[in-house]
């Protein structure tokens, strides 16, 4: 008997999305089935290009088809991504799917770092990715992406100035650090930097993105609060060392996010500087600031730990000259960091399919 489309649907509603939880008919996953004599081709549309269970779901349907339908048939199964948003509708970031806040309690753990592997680990997996760089502190974004003397572009639209991000290593960027030498960051702080931050929000022209990164100053303070009174954050990545007073800090940032009056939801947390690892004894792991301490934290709190990173002299050696790690090939580093970039993809995969999207936060005034 011929075979039809309604059995290759049949099929693949056996077939579970495991993060979701729901079948791949029922989710609306599954496209363009085509049927020519003993060839079946469809596609399988997942909510990230970086989902780390790619493969597994791929084998899954071909397992379902092959068992439900016919052991005979010759599958052609094309795995394709449409990253999932519950961003509000609005003139605010309109075709950025979502925001991602990383942010760390104390300075210099790395959050810039992670920022922009995570960055380029999520575009070579083929998302549209932007990083808005809002350290007024120390914007290294320009350095990491070896664009010092960049300038974004300004272009009217109806009658407004509107930014255009400059884009290097196919990431569009904007950094304070562009409007302003290191050496005059200093005057960046408070007001002016909390409307240059609202400017790179309200009149940049981000174009399509599936994923805006914003790169915090550490702490939390007026920039924390400028992002969630102007954007709808998607939710937060927190950047920790294992060592005491970082944990001690990270939690007061992950505590800014969550509490009530915020309420952005923690996509992940990182350890950074994790161990050390010498070359020559590739074996050995020393734990420099203290093992497993994000690990733990994670656990207490309740939030998705999404990976760890070991202290390499590639990664600070990439930094600094504007080729991050994960440009490199064959780096080991490069794939701790496509691990989380994937880990981060997932879970704001599954924060879409299961929290409503985050409000804004209303300025309050005193009357
Ligand atoms: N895993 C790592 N291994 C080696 N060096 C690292 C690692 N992570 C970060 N670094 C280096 O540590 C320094 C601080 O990192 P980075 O600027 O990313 O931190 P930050 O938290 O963004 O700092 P700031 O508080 O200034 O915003 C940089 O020189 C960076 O190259």
């Amino acid at each position: 008997m011929a075979i039809t489309e309604k059995d290759i649907i049949k099929a693949l509603s056996t077939v579970e999305d495991p993060d979701l939880k729901k079948d791949l008919i029922s989710l609306n996953m599954v496209k363009d089935i085509e049927i020519d004599g003993n060839r079946v081709a469809f596609t399988v549309v997942l909510t990230t290009p970086a989902c780390p269970l790619k493969e597994l779901i791929k084998n899954n349907c071909i397992e379902a088809v092959h068992k439900l339908v016919s052991p005979d048939l010759e599958l052609d199964v094309h795995m394709t991504a449409d990253v999932t948003s519950i961003q509000p509708k609005g003139p605010v970031l309109s075709g950025v799917k979502n925001v991602i806040a990383i942010s760390s309690g104390k300075g210099g753990v790395g959050k810039s770092t992670v920022t922009a592997n995570l960055a380029l680990a999520l575009s070579e997996a083929g998302a549209k990715v932007g990083v808005l760089d809002a350290d007024i502190y120390g914007p290294s974004v320009p350095t990491m992406f070896n664009c010092e003397n960049a300038q974004p572009g300004v272009t009217s639209v109806n009658g407004k100035n509107t930014i255009i991000p400059i884009e290097q290593y196919g990431i569009k960027l904007l950094s304070i650090g562009f409007l302003a030498p290191p050496q005059d960051a200093v005057v960046w702080r408070g007001p002016m930097a909390s409307s240059a931050l609202r400017q790179f929000i309200t009149d940049t022209d981000w174009g399509e993105l599936d994923y805006l990164l914003i790169d915090l100053p550490p702490g939390t303070g007026d920039i924390h609060l400028s992002l969630v009174q102007t954007a709808s954050v998607t939710g937060a990545v927190v950047v920790t060392t294992p060592q005491k007073v970082a944990l001690s800090d990270a939690m007061k940032g992950m505590n800014m996010f969550t509490s009530k009056s915020v309420n952005v939801p923690i996509l992940g947390l990182v350890e950074n500087m994790a161990y050390f690892t010498p070359a020559e004894l590739p074996e050995n792991k020393y734990y420099i600031f203290g093992q497993d301490g994000g690990k733990n934290m994670a656990r207490r709190y309740e939030v998705p730990f999404i990976g760890e990173i070991p202290i390499v002299q590639s990664i600070r050696e990439g930094g600094d000259c504007g080729v991050p790690v994960v440009m490199e090939d064959g780096n080991p580093a490069g794939d701790a960091f496509r691990e989380i970039a994937k880990e981060l993809a997932r879970n704001v995969a599954m924060r879409n399919a299961q929290v409503a999207s985050t409000e804004r936060v209303e300025i309050k005034t005193w009357e």
